[in-house]
């Protein structure tokens, strides 16, 4: 029976490219990447993979892609018809700031409603989706008690504009697993791509609950119990 069940196990993609290919897909499905925003990066050993910029995300294809040695600081694969992201600056940043292996900005409404919702930093606490979030500065995941601080940057005209105060963030907040762009989405990274996937996940759950939170008149960071006095009962 057991032997059976592992008979059906699909081994995961190992190939860069193929997997955000693949993610993208599914980031468009979520209407996370949708009319060309948004897109994703994977850091392999030396070579980082960036997608095409003001493409439709969800219909790339593994060769569209760009892939830039950081050793030698050349592109090793330079699609002719294409410029690369304008995130790619961003996701630099997340490589050398936080040693990433991968990652994600999306165009998440729940991302850009917490943004206006919220000033300089969004916080949650006390709700058991936060035990997704790895604490960054030591090994290990926040605990349900913890509370989950994302600093939020001011939108630029320009996406590559963005990066100094996406860099002056990650310096500022040295725990903090991601970096909210007001009116605009999100910036997510991990350790690699899946780890990264499920943080960006994890965080987008919990954006969109304090954003309703919020809504039924509860302080997302409130103590257990606080609620208690929304409630009608
Ligand atoms: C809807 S256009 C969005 C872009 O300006 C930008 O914000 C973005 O997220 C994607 O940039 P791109 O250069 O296409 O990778
Ligand atoms: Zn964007």
């Amino acid at each position: 029976m057991g032997s059976d069940t592992n008979a059906q196990y699909v081994p995961e993609e190992t190939d860069p490219a193929k997997i955000i290919v693949e993610l993208c897909k599914l980031f468009y499905a979520q209407g996370w990447v949708t009319g060309t925003a948004g897109g994703m990066s994977i850091k392999d050993g030396d070579l980082v993979y960036v997608a095409p910029s003001g493409v439709q995300k969800e219909r790339m294809n593994p060769v569209d892609l760009f892939v830039y040695d950081t050793k030698s600081k050349t592109y090793v694969s330079k699609p002719e018809l294409y410029k690369p992201s304008a995130c790619t600056p961003l996701f630099m940043a997340c490589y050398e700031q936080r040693r990433a292996g991968a990652c994600i900005h999306t165009h998440s409404q729940n991302a850009v409603m917490a943004s206006l919702l919220w000033g300089r930093e969004f916080r949650i606490a006390n709700i058991e989706q936060v035990k997704a979030i790895p604490k960054v500065v030591e090994p290990g995941n926040l605990s349900f008690f913890d509370t989950l601080v994302i600093p939020i940057i001011e939108n630029t005209a320009h996406e590559e504009d963005l990066a100094p105060d996406l860099e002056k963030a990650l310096l500022e907040y040295p725990m903090a697993p991601a970096v909210l762009v007001r009116r605009h989405g999100l910036y997510v990274w991990g350790a690699n791509v899946w780890k990264a996937k499920i943080i960006n996940e994890a965080i987008d759950y919990l954006l969109e609950l304090a954003v309703k939170m919020r809504h039924a008149g509860i302080d997302p960071a409130g103590d257990i119990g606080s609620e208690q006095l929304t409630r009608k009962i």
